[in-house]
């Protein structure tokens, strides 16, 4: 229980852990038809919950948030990061000529193909850090509500790409 205070107070939670460090490669595209080469990052997320105190008074249990939130970057890490709403950047299913599941993946006459089992197709336009940060930040609040937790006001992910390169997306409660 939260005890007396003379003032308003408001609370949250922040969780920053190595154990949300993912490495991911991935490729974007910028200024309309330019697409960077394969690469990779060691991606760091951090998130901060803002929201009422419960009868633990928590705003979220660390542990659970915790738990879920690494449960996600498990997900993404060592594996290819690949954008299924990218207007020009092209994700298909194929069999491979040993008769591996595979996505072939083009951008004009360029043409990569990897094992379908060692990427993660991520319902975004570009695999920016922003939107990198907005995909997390929702299937946290997901796994979050299946875990029994109120929705926290307001949810903030950051995604460090590569140690001091951050994009951070801020989602109210719809
Ligand atoms: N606002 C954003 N800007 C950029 C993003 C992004 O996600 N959001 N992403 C990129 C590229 O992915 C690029 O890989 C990152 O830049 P870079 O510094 O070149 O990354 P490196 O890992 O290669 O770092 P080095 O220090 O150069 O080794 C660009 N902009």
């Amino acid at each position: 229980m939260a005890g007396p205070s003379s003032r308003n107070a408001t609370f949250a939670i922040r969780l920053n852990k190595a154990a949300f460090t993912f490495s991911a490669a991935h490729f974007i595209t910028y200024a309309g038809d330019v697409c960077e080469p394969l690469h990779g990052h060691n991606y760091r997320v951090a998130i901060e919950a803002d929201g009422v105190l419960d009868e633990n008074a928590y705003v979220l249990d660390f542990i659970a948030t915790r738990d879920a939130l690494s449960a996600i970057t498990t997900e993404l890490d060592h594996r290819m990061l690949l954008p299924t709403g990218h207007p020009l950047i092209g994700v298909e299913e194929a069999t491979g000529p040993l008769g591996g599941d595979e996505l072939v993946v083009t951008f004009g006459d360029r043409r990569w193909v990897f094992p379908k089992g060692e990427c993660v197709r991520l319902p975004v336009t570009n695999t920016t850090a922003e939107l990198l940060a907005r995909w997390i930040g929702e299937r946290l609040l997901v796994a979050l509500a299946e875990r029994g937790e109120t929705p926290p006001t307001r949810l903030v992910v950051e995604v460090d790409e590569c140690d001091g390169q951050v994009g951070v997306c801020r989602l109210g409660r719809s």
